[in-house]
């Protein structure tokens, strides 16, 4: 401690298992909220005397948070009070919570790759403590990366990780360069990196843009009406392709130095200038391969490369790159350059310097907001899945102090205050001007985002989410009303623009595609990305967030709020699976889904006394059950859609199944309570549940951390607990 950020030469001799010692002094690295902007700062030694380290700070950094050892407690509500009194350090001035939200193996490469393209240098602090944390998430035995920090070592993971290393200073001869490189050079080298590994190293002028399969922008000039218009592609399918495909069109590459020559001949087991690079368009790593090309995309890329090397008109090239550029323009004017997610918003930063330069203001404010994706934690710095999480889990927060009935406690009001503010703050409150019509936007005003408003994308369950929370405080614990019956209204507005012919609900937008579309789907990578689908989760949450309205708002569009949860209802049902499951999508994985279904079953009614199909869901989950008492759903659940236990069970799914048992009404008791022992057995004595396994998923195949469901969940399900059996006396 006490060190400046190490040079980059001075990581060079240390081994694999050595990097737990931070290179940057820790005790001065701050994370600031404004109005739910979280950036993370390496302050001056002077600086850092007058700022103090919050205790959440030193939570995310992995230090000593000192806090003190609690009373142990003897009733579920003395284990929420104390899971609370933890969880409320953890708050930010901004009422807000935060997280390290890790998984994606990819994210940080991107941006690296991306911010090493515009020629712009990286700030010392940052490039010592990312390097410490690929170093920290390469595996063990064979120094590779995953698509995701629990997935096997692939192509993709070592090809973009490896690079990024280098990008970022470390010398060839490391032993961590050289033995991940190694690995790389087993698996066939960097030819086989899917198909976004192939456009980042392109655009640092490490692979040849005929390598690639086509991103023509001349899409988006499409027809409207016809099926593969990308507006109807999945929001973060189209996100991404529509700046790489401005980039591909420039075919921009970075003009090599000696470092990006040198890693051309690191990355590949051939010589660079004899590889054949256009006969290697298809060339993936048969491990990487998640969704394999169907013969339809096989045809078309062939179609779109003549296309674009035979026949296609200068002028309407032009037009399309232009086209694109605009949508580019928009993207960041409506996001304030937050952008819709961790992938495109780097590229969005390459499309601009290409377009404008690198001192046009539209670059200097990517450099600016780049770093709301920036995270610290105890192995470094990585690139968190979103701008952060903010209103997610304030929402999930509030809603768990509800439920073991703390709003009316004075001693959880200023924390209950703060975090109400926050969500008031942040409802969007207009639609973009012409974003309907000309970013293929969904209607936004009335709507919560996933993260912050600035970001500014709905989203159902956001959405929902943060309503039920809104309404929960303000009409039934006599909170003011920060949100007027009015803004309540417009989220009412937006899930039921969200409605879909189905019954069910998606998660951005309107289901705009056909599932054929998949056909298209060339990130290899990910499954089901190409469309939008009805999500048991996000269905159930806007239920839920319906009902929630109803009771507070009899008379506002009552008949079709009442028709949209009768359908969506029908359709829960529909997915409901043969052995009384549902899939999840978003969480890891039946368990989570089956923790929403439930509530929104029982809020229309339907328990298990009176429905077979809760019963049915009910018996799933007590099955389920491991002999400590506890659940535990592996990730492997999401990537083979059955229930594969976890190794050991998990203080987040027990508490997720135990919610979704206690909402159904299920009876057993005995059951119940082995499951509310086990949560008590895992919190420590200062009243804090550590980490487990993962805890989220997307596009089935990646995984995600969602690190503050092991307070908030465990917390709720005492509340639940204590509500149904009384708050008894349970442990001496
Ligand atoms: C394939 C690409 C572009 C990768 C970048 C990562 C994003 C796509 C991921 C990261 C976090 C992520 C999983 C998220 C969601 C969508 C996809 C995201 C944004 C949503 C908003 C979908 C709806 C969900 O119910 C929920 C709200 C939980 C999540 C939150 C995180």
């Amino acid at each position: 401690m006490g060190l400046p950020p190490q040079p980059r030469s001075a990581v060079k001799a240390i081994p694999l298992s050595d990097y737990k010692t931070p290179f940057t002094d820790y005790s001065r690295w701050r994370l600031k909220d404004d109005h739910g902007r979280q950036t993370w700062h390496y302050l001056s030694v002077e600086e850092a005397k007058k700022w103090k380290q919050s205790t959440a700070d030193k939570y995310f950094l992995g230090l000593d948070t000192e806090q003190p050892d609690l009373p142990p407690p003897k009733t579920p509500l003395d284990v929420a009070k104390n899971g609370l009194e933890f969880f409320s350090k953890l708050q930010l001035p901004g009422g807000n919570w935060a997280c390290d939200y890790s998984g994606p193996m990819f994210q940080l490469a991107g941006f690296v790759m991306c911010w090493y393209a515009t020629e712009t240098p990286f700030p010392e602090a940052w490039a010592s403590e990312m390097i410490r944390y690929l170093c920290n998430r390469a595996h063990p035995e064979d120094g590779g990366w995953g698509l995701h920090t629990e997935g096997e070592t692939s192509v993709f993971g070592t090809t973009i990780n490896y690079t990024t290393l280098r990008l970022l200073g470390m010398e060839p001869d490391h032993p961590v360069a050289t033995k991940a490189r190694q690995t790389l050079h087993k698996l066939g080298g960097a030819l086989g990196v899917p198909h976004w590994g192939k456009a980042w190293l392109a655009m640092i002028g490490c692979f040849e843009w005929e390598g690639m399969n086509p991103i023509p922008p001349e899409l988006w000039l499409l027809p409207e009406w016809l099926p593969l218009h990308p507006y109807r592609w999945w929001i973060h399918t189209r996100a991404v392709y529509l700046p790489m495909s401005y980039i591909w069109s420039k075919r921009y590459s970075r003009p090599l130095n000696p470092l990006t020559r040198a890693l051309r001949t690191e990355l590949f087991t051939q010589p660079y200038s004899s590889i054949p690079f256009a006969a290697h368009r298809n060339t993936v790593a048969a491990a990487d391969i998640y969704h394999p090309h169907t013969t339809i995309l096989n045809i078309f890329n062939t179609v779109c490369t003549f296309w674009g090397k035979y026949l296609l008109p200068t002028r309407l090239k032009t037009w399309a790159e232009e086209y694109a550029y605009s949508l580019v323009v928009r993207e960041d004017e409506n996001t304030l350059y937050v952008n819709l997610g961790p992938v495109n918003n780097p590229l969005q930063m390459l499309c601009r310097y290409i377009a404008e330069g690198a001192d046009s203001p539209a670059v200097k404010g990517h450099l600016d907001r780049l770093e709301d994706y920036l995270w610290v934690n105890e192995d470094g710095m990585l690139m968190n899945g979103t701008n952060g999480v903010q209103i997610w889990d304030t929402s999930f927060a509030i809603q768990a102090m509800v439920e073991c009935g703390f709003s009316q406690d004075p001693k959880y009001r200023k924390m209950l205050t703060a975090a109400h503010e926050f969500l008031d703050d942040q409802q969007i409150s207009e639609d973009i001007s012409d974003a309907v019509q000309k970013c293929y936007r969904q209607k936004r005003k009335g709507a919560w985002a996933f993260s912050t408003r600035d970001q500014g994308y709905t989203v159902s369950d956001c959405t929902a989410e943060a309503l039920k929370a809104v309404v929960q405080l303000q009409s039934l614990s006599k909170f003011p009303s920060l949100v007027s019956t009015q803004r309540m209204r417009d989220a009412v507005d937006v899930l039921l623009s969200l409605r879909n012919p189905s019954g069910g609900f998606a998660s951005y937008e309107n289901v705009r595609g056909t599932k054929l579309l998949e056909w298209f789907n060339a990130a290899e990578v990910f499954g089901r990305i190409m469309i939008e689908y009805e999500y048991p989760e996000c269905t159930t949450a806007v239920i839920t967030a319906l009902v929630y309205f109803r009771k507070v708002d009899t008379s506002y569009r009552s008949e079709e709020v009442e028709r949209t949860i009768k359908r969506a209802v029908d359709w829960i049902r529909t997915v409901q699976r043969a052995d009384g499951s549902w899939e999840g999508s978003w969480g890891i994985c039946f368990s989570y889904a089956m923790m929403f279904a439930l509530e929104s079953l029982s809020l229309v009614g339907e328990n298990y006394s009176n429905s077979e199909s809760v019963r049915r869901a009910c018996a799933f989950l007590v099955g389920k059950q491991m002999t400590d008492g506890g659940w535990g759903e592996s990730y492997m659940s999401c990537v083979k859609g059955t229930w594969i236990d976890h190794e050991r069970s998990q203080v987040v799914n027990t508490a997720w199944c135990l919610i979704a048992l206690m909402n159904a009404g299920y009876d057993g008791r005995e059951v119940l309570q082995r499951g509310i022992d086990l949560l008590k057995s895992r919190q420590q004595a200062n009243g804090e549940w550590l980490q487990e396994g993962i805890e989220g998923v997307f596009n089935r195949s990646c995984m995600i951390t969602y690190p503050n469901y092991k307070f908030i969940f465990p917390i709720k399900a005492m509340g639940m607990f204590a509500k149904q059996f009384g708050n008894e006396k349970l442990w001496s």
